[in-house]
């Protein structure tokens, strides 16, 4: 046994803000030494608009190779960039405490949404967010945008960052832009904060599944708690697991799943566990591209007692079995609310 683990990660100064975070905790937690290994994704290299690659997962599967292959023993990903059925010979071994959900406003002049002058210029690279912008601000003019954190505030007047380290791209516009969206984990993460002028009520804005949520990905064999053959991490993978958080994202990433393979509209979800009754409770919204229509729904399921954890400390099977058939009920309410036939992104 050696006194070290390999953990991949993407070279973005917010994955690696992410895989750090998450190697000093499991490193606190095993007593072992973590060893980061940066890994090029495609994701990284291309620099066309994100909707028109298309396929989920592009920033998902270099690192997943780079498990496989066993490079490395295990790789931190944004939950919401990965696609919702999980790949063979890869286990997501924790999900770690969720932050903050929600979409931020990055705006001049510190203006708030409903602030923002009529046609303003406002930047965003997702679908989703795209037409639920054009639902409570038809006016506005959307513009697809990509790249890096620093890349897409730099657009902003007043957003610039003048940090040599984390330079925006060579060649992209700056300061032409009255706002951009982006996630407000993201930002709080890597110190950013300053620039968000409002934190988008996920009634306005529902985030994407999994949003704010980070997943820790490994080889099964990594994973395996209990007696036996125990690899030297697993039980910090299965001690750094937030029980809460992991309920809500099965039922987000459920939905997603059921929906993905009915239609292709941009996707919303939240999910939410309350106490005094125990319950889960959901929101979620599929959208026309152009805002045209927004289809809602809300659910809820009563949880036992809120037994989210056994106590060997591992997730409580059953009730992640509720969050799984409560986003698989609401994804089929969505659909026969006609969420097929609405228009998708081109
Ligand atoms: N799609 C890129 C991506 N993946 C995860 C985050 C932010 C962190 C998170 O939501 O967990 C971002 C940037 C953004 O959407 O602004």
């Amino acid at each position: 046994m050696t006194g070290t683990f390999t953990i991949g990660t993407r070279g973005s100064r917010l994955a690696r803000t992410q895989t750090t975070t998450v190697a000093e905790a499991l490193a606190g937690l095993s007593g072992l030494d973590a060893e980061l290994e940066i890994i090029r994704t495609e994701g990284d290299v291309t620099t066309g608009s994100l909707a028109s690659l298309g396929g989920t997962g592009i920033f998902a599967s270099a690192l997943r190779a780079a498990v496989l292959d066993a490079r490395v023993d295990l790789a931190v990903h944004s939950l919401k960039d990965l696609p919702s059925v999980q790949p063979k010979g890869l286990v997501i071994a924790s999900i770690p405490k969720r932050v903050d959900v929600r979409d931020a406003l990055c705006a001049r002049d510190g203006l708030r949404l409903s602030e923002l002058p009529q046609g303003a210029k406002v930047g965003t690279g997702s679908p989703r967010r795209v037409a639920q912008l054009k639902a409570v601000r038809p006016d506005l003019d959307v513009v697809d945008i990509r790249g890096n954190v620093q890349t897409r505030l730099a657009r902003v007047p007043g957003l610039e960052q003048h940090d040599d380290h984390a330079p925006a791209a060579a060649g992209s516009p700056r300061g032409d832009l009255d706002a951009v969206i982006l996630a407000c984990a993201g930002l709080d993460r890597i110190g950013f904060d300053w620039a968000i002028t409002e934190r988008l009520a996920p009634t306005v804005m529902m985030p994407a599944p999994g949003q704010g949520a980070l997943a820790v990905e490994c080889r099964p064999e990594t994973a395996v708690t209990g007696t036996g053959s125990t690899h030297p991490v697993a039980q910090a993978l299965a001690g750094y697991d937030d029980a809460v958080t992991r309920l809500q994202v099965t039922a987000e990433r459920a939905l997603l799943e059921r929906l993905e393979a009915g239609c292709a509209a941009p996707i919303g979800a939240l999910a939410r566990v309350e106490k005094d009754p125990a319950r889960l409770v959901m929101d979620a919204v599929v959208a026309a591209t152009d805002g045209s229509r927004l289809l809602r729904e809300h659910a809820s399921v009563d949880l036992p007692a809120v037994r989210v954890r056994r106590e060997d400390g591992s997730a409580d099977s059953e009730t992640l079995g509720l969050a799984r058939q409560l986003g698989i009920d609401v994804a089929e309410a969505m659909l026969a609310g006609g969420a097929d036939l609405l228009p998708a992104p081109q």
